[in-house]
């Protein structure tokens, strides 16, 4: 058990994830993508052509489309994605002796909300997880920034201590690899790995050694651009898992899912290999979704209903989506691991 308390300031756990929209509902959907997309880390453009496109373009037409596309996922608890993370909430509060809330980047609870929660049971000292495992703008940073700008504004007594992503370090994958291991189908030609795609823009604009070309600098061992490389924290991500399942390269595919407008995204898209990979000879295939520690529509709709369909339809046989670590014990203990690093460093400052 962790210690709840030392001199006069009082610890506490902040899991964030993306968020959902409050609804199905078209216009709950509306506001909540409004929200998403006009973030500038997610669509960077200038905010004149940010809000053309998101408010002029996007949201005049998406939203019934993602409302159905939600609908097909949605539980009586609500949106897969909270569900699964409030889950994950409760059995680490188990195990751990502060006081653990949940924040969503977008839409509610939000980050604010969870900060009040703990901020009202007296606690000064947050560790705040962004659940993703691999560096993005669009995620990692954009939570950071939002906390801190909630921070100064509304909370300027706390503190925050941000867990940094974890795609290298061993109690994760040792987790990824045992949790695939045991979802594995017992015959199949292919694993693919489906990480969500980012505009390739994203990855040149956050590169502070202007060095990666989104090339072989991505997979090359000790590059300095790595530590805000998303590709490349995907590549290593699947290296080090596969070598931990002893499966070879030639039975593994890398991918980028979702991608969103006319930009260019990291490549391979998932969408595209569903519909080549058949006609290679690959019939039976699992996919992981490594990006996501939960499922959410992304995977449960995106991946295991039309990706299935985009492959079967394209020759697959069979098609076995393997579920994200949701709330699996031996996640809930790499996460407890995780936060108690960073609640023990306060203690050193
Ligand atoms: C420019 C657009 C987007 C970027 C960049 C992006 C990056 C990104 N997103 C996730 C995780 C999730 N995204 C989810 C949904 C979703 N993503 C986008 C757009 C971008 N994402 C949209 C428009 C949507 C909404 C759904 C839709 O209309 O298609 C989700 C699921 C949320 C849920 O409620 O279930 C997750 C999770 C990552 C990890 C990432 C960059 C690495
Ligand atoms: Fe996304
Ligand atoms: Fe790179």
């Amino acid at each position: 058990m962790l210690q709840k308390e030392s001199s006069n300031s009082k610890k506490g756990i902040l899991l964030v994830n993306l968020g959902s929209p409050k609804s199905t509902d078209v216009k709950d959907v509306k506001e909540y993508l409004d929200e998403f997309l006009m973030d500038e880390k997610v669509i960077d453009y200038r905010w004149i052509f940010r809000a053309l496109l998101v408010q002029g373009i996007i949201l005049k037409t998406r939203p019934p489309k993602s409302a159905e596309a939600y609908k097909t996922v949605w539980t009586d608890e609500g949106s897969p994605l909270i569900v699964i993370t409030e889950k994950i909430r409760k059995k680490l509060q188990k195990l751990v002796d502060v006081p653990v809330e949940i924040g969503m980047r977008y839409a509610e609870p939000s980050i604010e909300t969870g900060i009040r929660a703990l901020a009202e049971k007296g606690v000064t000292e947050i560790v705040l997880f962004p659940l993703y495992p691999q560096y993005a703008m669009s995620t990692t940073e954009t939570v950071i920034e939002k906390a801190e700008e909630v921070r100064k504004q509304k909370f300027p007594g706390v503190k925050i201590n941000y867990i940094q992503p974890f795609y290298n370090r061993e109690i994760y994958i040792n987790c990824l690899a045992e949790s695939i291991r045991e979802k594995l189908p017992e015959n199949f030609d292919a694993l693919q790995f489906s990480y969500h795609g980012v505009p390739e823009r994203h990855i040149f604009k956050t590169d502070p050694t202007k060095t990666c070309n989104l090339n072989d600098c991505c997979t090359r061992e000790n590059n300095p651009s790595h530590q805000f490389c998303y590709r490349h924290q995907c590549f290593k991500t699947t290296e080090t898992v596969i070598q931990k399942l002893n499966l070879p390269k030639e039975k593994v595919i890398v991918s980028f899912q979702s991608r969103l407008g006319k930009d260019k995204w990291i490549e391979p898209y998932t969408d595209e290999t569903f519909e080549t990979i058949p006609k290679k000879g690959i019939k039976n295939l699992a996919v992981v979704c490594p990006a996501f520690v939960s499922d959410c529509l992304e995977t449960l709709e995106e991946i295991s209903v039309e990706g299935k369909h985009q492959f079967t339809e394209a020759g697959g046989e069979n098609f076995h989506y393997i579920p994200c670590l949701n709330d699996e014990d031996r996640w809930i203990e790499v996460v407890k691991t995780l936060c108690e690093e960073k609640l023990n460093e306060f203690y050193l400052v």
